[in-house]
């Protein structure tokens, strides 16, 4: 499929933000949803040795892959899972053309954040660590995504944000540059999401069933993120073997 990245540009926000509802099918979502929940209890690749993948934060649980990056920020170069690869960077992401200009020219990290009704996450901005882009694959149900301008004081987050994203569960939302570099981003720990509109909600006129949110708000179910970034230090296995053997 040929997309066209400027039909889904979120107009109403700085360069650059993208909304593309129906991004993957629902076989799709309930594979990966399947495979979120089957590899809490094996490691990527040493099925005999069972790890649990979750990591329970006070707001919300996180799965991290392919791993945790180092102190300085530094990524362990191992290849992503299949099932996070397949179709999502391959062969959708390739198709959007999203990450070309990043260092590595795909992403080599996916965060997996599970929230309940009534989680969220604080406020807060993903830094220099990674390439400034990150593409988000919603899956299991919609959540409202708050967008706050840096410049505006942290007591600001009380009170209302900037900007609204409204993610339906399938979709995929890209952010980068600006939108990436002078915003925070934050989920509001909430058990349903009101005030829903076309004046409330950016990306309203890009929903794939503005129908499903008529009414103005919505109960909150759980949502499952998949966030896909390019770290730019990537330590090659060599390299760490060096480092471990002190040469
Ligand atoms: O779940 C989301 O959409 C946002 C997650 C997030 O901001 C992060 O993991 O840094
Ligand atoms: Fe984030």
């Amino acid at each position: 499929m040929v997309w066209d990245l400027e039909a889904v540009r979120i107009t109403c926000l700085p360069d650059d933000a993208f909304y593309i509802s129906d991004f993957i099918s629902e076989e799709e979502e309930q594979l990966l949803l399947q495979k979120v929940s089957i590899d809490q209890f094996f490691a990527s690749n040493v099925a005999s040795a069972p790890l649990p993948r979750w990591t329970q934060l006070a707001h919300r649980r996180l799965q991290t892959w392919p791993s945790s990056l180092t102190k300085n920020n530094t990524l362990l170069a191992t290849p992503l899972p299949a099932w996070l690869t397949v179709p999502i960077i391959a062969p959708r992401f390739k198709e959007l053309g999203i990450f070309n200009e990043a260092p590595h020219g795909a992403p080599n990290h996916v965060l997996v954040n599970e929230y309940r009704p009534g989680q969220g996450i604080m406020p807060h901005e993903d830094g220099p660590a990674y390439y400034p882009l990150v593409a988000t694959v919603s899956l299991g149900a919609p959540i409202v995504l708050d967008l706050y301008e840096k410049t505006q004081p942290e007591s600001q987050h009380l009170r209302s944000p900037n900007f609204r994203v409204l993610q339906e569960r399938r979709s995929l939302l890209v952010t980068r540059g600006q939108m990436y570099t002078e915003f925070r981003h934050g989920i509001a720990e909430k058990q349903a999401d009101a005030d829903l509109g076309a004046e409330t909600v950016c990306n309203w006129a890009l929903l794939g069933e503005k129908e499903a949110f008529a009414g103005g708000s919505y109960e909150r179910q759980t949502r499952t993120s998949l966030t896909y970034r390019d770290v730019r230090k990537v330590a090659t296995m060599g390299h760490t073997l060096k480092f471990l053997g002190g040469r």
